[in-house]
């Protein structure tokens, strides 16, 4: 993995580096000639500054490409991407968190933050006051002396989003970063990520499989159809934000209906390959059987 990939570096100077995302009829194809695949597109989209979008769909519908797009991993088949109004550029675009903590094992937890500290210039004097608010942020206080093998699973990945947040990007991106968890973690580490989002302000792109995680997490929703992903549902969330008792959240009825709808809406795109303006009405029948289940 190069290192552009696992931390952020300082903004441009040369645009105001806001955090808004702009994708202008965007396709993207792997490959060549018979070993070409369509893997997205075309997509429309555009989340302003401050914005918690999540991006759900079935597998293999395009999530991780469009999030590769955006963190200028790759560049469009066809199209524009916009990140702050210029093209991005990995590394410096935004803050990246994957689905594996990608952690340097030989580095301490306080050695990576301080890498991505570095790679966002900023001074070796102010580190360690840096580092140890960034890891307060994701509840992790004096763990800096600690090896990343000594951490557990869900500790590694709050180092990951602690160091994606070192440079203090306006952009978030993350790619399924629980999938890998346990329930239990899983729960805790998406009420630091509301939580930090909400008190960073930062706008932030989240990828998942799973409706209940994109319900709790956005405030709006966009589901794909089936490869190559086009924008099946564009669901802005209406639950309140900030300081929230996340148990009461989880269990009001607004939730429940919400978390169904998409869940329904998923396993429609991956059944049909939904498409922009088809009725989603039919959605909200029998909610209350699917809420279980989902
Ligand atoms: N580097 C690559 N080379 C060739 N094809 C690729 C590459 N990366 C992805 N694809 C293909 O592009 C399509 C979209 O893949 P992508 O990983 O973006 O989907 P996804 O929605 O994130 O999938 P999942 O939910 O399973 O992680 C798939 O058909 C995949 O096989």
């Amino acid at each position: 993995m190069s290192s552009s990939e696992t931390t952020t570096a300082p903004a441009s100077t040369t645009t105001k580096h806001d955090g808004t995302v702009r994708l202008d009829h965007v396709v993207h194809r792997y490959g060549r000639g018979s070993a070409n695949v369509t893997a997205v597109g075309p997509v429309d989209l555009t989340v302003p500054v401050g914005e918690f979008l999540v991006l759900v769909g079935p597998s293999g519908c395009g999530k991780s490409t469009l999030l590769r797009l955006i963190a200028g991993f790759e560049r469009p088949t066809h199209g524009a991407v916009r990140v702050s109004g210029a093209e991005p550029r990995p590394g410096t675009a935004a803050g990246v968190v994957f689905q594996t903590p990608r952690l340097f094992p030989w580095r301490t937890v306080g050695g990576n933050i301080d890498l991505a500290l570095r790679y966002a210039g900023v001074d070796r004097a102010h580190r360690p006051e840096r580092r140890a608010r960034l890891l307060a942020r994701v509840g992790l206080e004096g763990t800096e002396k600690r090896r990343t093998w000594e951490i557990s699973g869900g500790q590694q990945q709050r180092v990951a989003i602690a160091r994606a947040l070192a440079a203090e990007n306006p952009l978030l991106l993350l790619d399924e970063p629980f999938a890998a968890l346990d329930a239990l973690t899983r729960e805790r580490l998406q009420e630091d990520v509301r939580r930090v989002a909400a008190q960073t302000g930062r706008t932030t792109v989240f990828v998942t499989h799973s409706a209940d995680e994109a319900v709790f997490l956005g405030s709006r929703i966009v589901v794909l159809t089936k490869g190559p992903g086009t924008v099946a549902l564009d669901l802005p969330i209406d639950l309140p934000r900030g300081d929230v008792d996340a148990e009461e959240l989880r269990e009001s009825r607004e939730f429940a209906e919400l978390r169904a709808r998409v869940s329904h809406e998923v396993k429609a795109a991956a059944a049909h390959g939904h498409r922009p303006g088809e009725p989603t009405d039919a959605s909200m029948q029998g909610i209350e059987e699917r809420t279980s289940q989902s």
